[in-house]
């Protein structure tokens, strides 16, 4: 005998199936005829019988098991742990997870049967194998999480920068005219700049003039995705490299930009690890897959973009000094939209121009609204001027946008008042409406909560809009 039993006098095969009944016709096939797993105990924690599921799922025979104590069998390292001894301990069903053979996962759930005195006459436990189930669902996981990024790739092609969209000032001029110098060398370019001054259409403006303007363009934000997700992203992985990769592997982005650019925003947070990677690349134009055995050249212009100070980082220690060199021969540095008053006006206008196309609305700048929005600070730059002219577009009452329209969030020191009205007695009140709706919809921000706060239907609200255009 293989195992000692604990406390319990050990009975044969036979013997149990004599007291319990379970192996004799027609229960025997009854068992043997589910599909999940059963595992029937006695009171005592000694097996009583399997069925031919339990020996499929667990490669475990009934001669190995029956008549000895559960306890051994888990000493013996033949289940991880007991859910027929929990249930005879606490009298009630419980379900666990189990690892059978050091990798298989069953899920397994065990009911007391109960005599009619109250106490447990057996422990019946069924046992399902979910290792099909997890890794299906693992790489179903896998899958979903590379096509959201692959989504995220889909990003429009640019309008080129001589396009009238796209405003330069003093400020900015040297920044775009040193970039399109160095456009067509292979030198490394790092972009520094807050979030939202425009690093990105930099970023495409140098890919627009250098040689490889036919190539692809392809973004990753380094700050966007965990280190595991990003490496293979970045550089692909090899067939099998992980549980749920495609049986054919998959080409990493410097494999894809292939001949373009390739921009990685965010190049502060990319960890540790990764940096040792990329260095190899910048230094080599090599690199290894995830679970790859052989290097990949790549041919693809590196411009990298950051919106902190990488000094810092490399004082501290999460950034390579060496990388930081490598990747920042010609440093490029857009200014906040602060110091860039001079374009805050043309920004403005071209913006609306665009936002009033594609919402197919007429508006237009009151003066003292263009005033205050040129003295406001932008901490979100370009892209807040973006938001909120889009914003005012489709909230305004009327064509004009007045000062009255803009943000109380923004400009809380905007009197609330209304401007003075003439005209008859008619005009004025229906001009009394318009500021009263106009004002309310710009602190609440929606038609309906305006419609909510004034106490009128949202339809009677967007009618009355109507009108006055
Ligand atoms: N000079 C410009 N003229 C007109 N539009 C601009 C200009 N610069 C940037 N934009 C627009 O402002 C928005 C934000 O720009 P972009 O995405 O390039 O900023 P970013 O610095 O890369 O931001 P982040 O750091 O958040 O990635 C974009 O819609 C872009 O087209």
């Amino acid at each position: 005998m293989r195992y000692r039993v604990t406390g319990i006098k050990p009975q044969t095969e036979a013997e149990r199936v004599d007291a319990s009944g379970f192996d004799q016709e027609p229960l025997r096939s009854f068992l043997d005829a589910l599909h999940d797993g059963v595992y029937i105990t006695d009171a005592n924690g000694i097996t009583v019988t399997i069925n031919k599921a339990y020996e499929r799922i667990t490669g475990i025979s009934r001669a190995e098991v029956v008549g000895f104590h559960m306890a051994d069998l888990v000493k013996a390292g033949f289940i991880s742990k007991s859910a027929s001894l929990e249930v005879i301990r606490e009298r009630r069903p419980i379900t666990l997870v189990q690892t059978i053979h050091g990798s298989r996962k069953i899920v397994v759930t065990g009911t007391p049967m109960f005599s009619a005195d109250g106490s447990i006459a057996y422990v019946v436990t069924s046992v399902r194998d979910i290792t099909e189930l997890l890794l299906a669902k693992h790489a179903q996981e896998q899958l979903e999480q590379i096509q959201r990024i692959r989504e995220a790739y889909k990003v429009p092609e640019i309008k080129s920068l001589s396009a009238p969209g796209v405003i330069t000032s003093q400020q900015t001029e040297p920044c775009f005219a040193l970039a399109k110098r160095v456009a067509k060398s292979t030198a490394k370019i790092l972009i520094q700049g807050e979030t939202g001054t425009g690093k990105t259409l930099l970023a495409r403006y140098i890919h627009q003039q250098s040689d490889r303007m036919e190539g692809p363009f392809l973004e990753l934000n380094c700050a966007a995705f965990p280190e595991g997700l990003l490496e293979a992203e970045l550089f692909g992985y090899a067939p099998g490299a992980f549980t749920g990769a495609t049986p054919r592997g998959k080409q990493g982005l410097l494999d894809v930009a292939h001949g373009g650019t390739l921009f990685l925003d965010e190049i502060g947070d990319l960890p540790l690890a990764l940096q040792v990677k990329l260095l190899k690349v910048v230094e080599e134009n090599r690199y290894l897959p995830v679970g790859g055995t052989a290097f990949r050249h790549t041919n693809v212009r590196l411009i990298t973009a950051t919106h902190q100070y990488l000094n810092d980082h490399v004082k501290k220690g999460s950034f390579r000094e060496d990388l930081f060199y490598r990747i920042s021969v010609v440093p490029l540095w857009l200014p906040p939209l602060r110091q860039r008053r001079d374009e805050v006006i043309p920004l403005l206008n071209y913006y609306l121009d665009h936002f009033n196309q594609l919402h197919d609305v007429n508006r237009r700048w009151n003066p003292e609204a263009l005033e205050l929005l040129s003295n406001y600070s932008w901490p979100g730059n370009i892209r807040e001027l973006i938001n909120l002219t889009e914003r005012l577009a489709v909230t305004a009452v009327g064509d004009e946008i007045t000062t009255t329209t803009l943000p109380h969030e923004i400009f809380p020191a905007l009197p609330l008042s209304l401007e003075p009205v003439s005209g008859d007695l008619r005009q004025q009140v229906k001009r009394f409406e318009q500021q009263l709706i106009q004002q309310a919809l710009a602190k609440h921000g929606t038609t309906r909560a305006a419609a909510a706060v004034l106490g009128i239907d949202q339809s009677t609200l967007v009618k009355k809009q109507r009108r006055w255009r």
